[in-house]
């Protein structure tokens, strides 16, 4: 690697996605050059349609791309088969949704921990520990023993955050994570996303409609008609 190389956290090089067919062909990515570099918050902004979700989706391995190449931490994901994406995405990737998808059975510290279980790990003091350290940084370490219905938005997409988090991924992908939340919690979500990158150097990648969301980021990524603008 490179040292520039080395402070790219991930890259796409010439990334096309085509969804359909003939005449019902969507060429939602145009080849999209892009570098993410480490520890850096970056926001995807653009119209309905520009192919935002599509790039984070190919980025994080959730989507494959039709053409073109996706570098994350040195490893090209077209050379992985589903069960390495598996693996991949569930040691480098972390995922915050709009609707906060916690389990509504769950407590919060539960919901947090999840991730670990899901990778095989026992969840012993070390672990409850860990959740518990991120739960302090992000705000909502008195609502541990609460289940998500008994939470607010914004201490639930905190919660959320943490889980993202707690698996430590080189990667922390952000859909719209701001879109069910008043101002006032959505500046303190996206303050602790900020805090992600400068703090605990995560790169963090949010897509997003709010020019308001998008000032909290390092660089902004403006996409149109499946290319960067
Ligand atoms: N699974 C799919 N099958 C067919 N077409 C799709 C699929 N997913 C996305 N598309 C199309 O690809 C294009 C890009 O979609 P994408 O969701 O990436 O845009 P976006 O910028 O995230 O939009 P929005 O802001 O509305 O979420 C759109 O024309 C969309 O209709």
């Amino acid at each position: 690697m490179t040292p520039k190389e080395k402070d790219i956290a991930a890259s796409a090089r010439g990334l096309t996605k085509t969804y359909g067919r003939g005449d019902t062909e969507v060429h939602a990515l145009r080849g999209v050059d892009l570098d993410l570099p480490k520890g850096k918050f970056t926001a995807i902004m653009g119209p309905s349609g520009s192919g935002k979700s599509t790039l984070m989706h190919c980025l994080a391995g959730l989507d494959q791309a039709s053409g073109g190449t996706v570098t994350v931490g040195g490893t090209d994901l077209g050379s992985l088969d589903d069960d390495a994406l598996t693996v991949f995405r569930r040691e480098h990737v972390g995922f915050v949704f709009q609707s906060f998808n916690l389990l509504p059975m769950l407590t919060a510290l539960q919901n947090i921990v999840l991730p670990l279980e899901l990778g095989g790990a026992r969840i012993d003091d070390a672990a409850r520990d860990r959740a518990r350290t991120l739960a302090d940084t992000l705000g909502v370490a008195d609502r541990l023993g609460h289940r998500p219905a008994e939470l607010s938005g914004g201490q639930q997409q905190r919660v959320a955050i943490a889980r993202a988090l707690i698996t430590e991924p080189d990667l922390l992908f952000a859909d719209e994570p701001t879109g069910n939340l008043d101002s006032t919690t959505s500046a303190e979500v996206l303050d602790h996303l900020r805090r992600s990158a400068r703090e605990l150097g995560q790169t963090v990648v949010m897509v997003t409609h709010e020019r308001d969301a998008a000032r909290y980021a390092d660089d902004v990524v403006t996409m149109q008609d499946g290319r960067i603008a």
